[in-house]
């Protein structure tokens, strides 16, 4: 289902402080002074069957994040490939990857970034208020969606009255709006106590058992049990 071949993220550091490089023994004139290239990801080989669950590991900074937005459609590789059903996304237009991310992919982040002059319930539909207009059925879907993440009742409530995990949930429940087979979790339980945590990869377990693919990034080696595959990196490479 997804596929990266030979993919790199090259990102521009900071300048490097005013030191001179030196170039095939030569000093690089300050006006061509180069900046700190970060390898964020350094050659990437993936594969992910549809239905997988993926945890991906590795300390502070190897590129987790950074391979989960290239997966995400959120961000574009300096070189490779990256196909999702046999396309290859690098080579479409911006808006196109951009209608494929909405229609295809829900992302789950460690800060549930909830909008709170609105309610619970328009949180949920947020993706469809930012569309157009909301029917009955989508806000049917909404509750059924919040019932499931453990919220029933809940929709009418400002979102900051609710609690750091139930604000996760109701992230949750938003990345589902649109039924995307595709779910990416960036910590999604970073910050939960251990049983909100449990809780929280319940439901991932439930979702991957009716059939969606769940990648997710994690510090923490307990939840790697939830998933069928754990992926380790390191230095943007990753571990055979
Ligand atoms: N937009 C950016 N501009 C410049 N450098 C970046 C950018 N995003 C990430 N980096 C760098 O790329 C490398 C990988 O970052 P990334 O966020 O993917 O790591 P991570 O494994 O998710 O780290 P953490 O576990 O700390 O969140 C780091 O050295 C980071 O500083």
């Amino acid at each position: 289902m997804i596929e990266l071949l030979g993919v790199t993220k090259t990102y521009q550091g900071p300048w490097n402080g005013g030191s001179r490089e030196r170039v095939r023994g030569r000093d690089v004139p300050d006006y061509l002074e180069r900046k700190r290239q970060i390898h964020a990801l350094a050659g990437i080989d993936l594969r992910i069957e549809q239905g997988e669950f993926v945890a991906i590991m590795g300390p502070s900074g190897s590129g987790k994040s950074t391979l989960l937005s290239v997966i995400g459609l959120l961000s574009q590789p300096t070189e490779g490939a990256v196909f999702i059903d046999g396309r290859d996304m690098t080579q479409l237009r911006e808006r196109e990857r951009t209608r494929l991310r909405a229609r295809r992919i829900g992302f789950v982040f460690q800060f549930p970034s909830l909008v709170n002059t609105l309610n619970v319930r328009e949180n949920v539909l947020l993706p469809i208020l930012l569309r157009g207009s909301v029917t009955k059925s989508d806000r049917m879907r909404a509750d059924a969606l919040l019932a499931r993440v453990g919220l029933t009742d809940r929709g009418e409530d400002r979102s900051f009255t609710l609690s750091g995990g139930e604000q996760r949930r109701v992230a949750l429940a938003r990345a589902l709006m649109g039924d995307p087979p595709l779910l990416l979790a960036d910590e999604p339980t970073g910050a939960l106590d251990e049983e909100t945590a449990e809780e929280m990869m319940g439901l991932f377990s439930r979702l991957q058992a009716e059939g969606k693919t769940v990648v997710m990034v994690t510090h923490d080696r307990s939840l790697t049990r939830y998933a069928n595959r754990t992926v380790k990196i390191q230095s943007g490479v990753i571990e055979t």
